[in-house]
């Protein structure tokens, strides 16, 4: 049987809600073979983070060498890669790899707990941006690229061109999670700018939407699917993951993996 394989390149979560484990949950709903590579063991849960563990780049690179030098790469993801080495053995490795790569710049948990250096930041822009084929940034990591406040929805479209045509990503998706209203995110793919746009869901159960998102989106590349309507299908995903939550744990529930199949079975009705 041929299958499509996704890879994520992130940071770990035993709570399960964020994370490789999210993201590994997510290619197994969207059927690509999924594959990780941890960057840092982080002691974190739906409340916040207790400790970080980074592990050596060296090891990082080791891991990068053994999955890619066996396995197919259809499309790969990062999300939290908290130091310069750590870029740098991920920069140096890219090249060698011919597939979408779906960047998360994450920054800083829900918690407000930071899981990237401060110092870091501007490797990151300068040095991995421009490798990315789409980049998703929430509100607050998109001003963080850009250095600039983004308050209204032109704010948004325009920070989603100007990490293309300025930093140098292959598309930005501006999303717009931490905003009030519709939850509605803006995709500038180098020509155009695509709105997805979903109701507003009134939980506090979020723990790992950006990682899920992101995790979804690379799963449908990796499947062939183009940008635009890879990031339509992982709205719905990550949509109804969000409205089908749990109320697990004592701060931010985790999101649900499987309620897509859920949602399908009411639009059949
Ligand atoms: N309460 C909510 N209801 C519906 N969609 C949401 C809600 N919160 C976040 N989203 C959506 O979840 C996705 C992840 O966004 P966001 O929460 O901004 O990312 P991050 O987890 O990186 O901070 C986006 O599509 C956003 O619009
Ligand atoms: C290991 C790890 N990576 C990323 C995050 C942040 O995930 P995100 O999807 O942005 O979700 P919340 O921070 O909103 O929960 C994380 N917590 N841990």
């Amino acid at each position: 049987m041929s299958i499509q394989c996704s890879l994520t390149i992130a940071g770990t979560d035993p709570s399960g809600g964020a994370g490789i484990q999210a993201d590994l949950k997510t290619f197994q709903e969207l059927k690509s073979y999924g594959m990780s590579v941890v960057t840092s063991v982080v002691a974190q849960n739906t409340t916040g983070v207790n400790a970080v563990h980074h592990l050596p780049a060296e090891m990082i690179q080791q891991q990068l060498e053994a999955v890619s030098a066996d396995m197919p790469i259809d499309a790969f993801k990062s999300g939290m890669i908290a130091d310069k080495d750590m870029m740098k053995v991920i920069a140096d490795w890219i090249p060698q790899i011919s597939a979408p790569y779906v960047m998360d710049p994450v920054m800083v948990a829900q918690s407000g707990d930071p899981l990237i250096e401060a110092e870091s930041r501007a490797w990151l822009r300068e040095h991995l941006v421009p490798f990315a084929s789409v980049i998703t940034p929430n509100l607050p990591e998109a001003e963080d690229l850009l250095g600039q406040q983004i308050e209204t929805t032109d704010d948004m479209k325009e920070a989603a061109e100007q990490i293309v045509t300025k930093l140098g990503a292959g598309a930005a998706l501006v999303k717009g999670g931490h905003r009030d209203g519709e939850a509605v995110d803006y995709l500038f793919d180098g020509s155009k700018i695509h709105s997805y746009s979903a109701e507003r869901i009134a939980t506090n159960n979020t723990h790992g939407t950006g990682c899920t998102y992101s995790a979804a989106i690379t799963a449908y590349l990796s499947r062939g699917i183009d940008l635009p309507r890879a990031v339509e299908k992982a709205k719905q995903f990550v949509t109804a993951a969000i409205k089908h939550s749990f109320d697990l744990g004592k701060g931010s529930g985790p999101t649900n993996h499987w309620a897509w199949k859920e949602e399908v079975k009411q639009w059949k009705k």
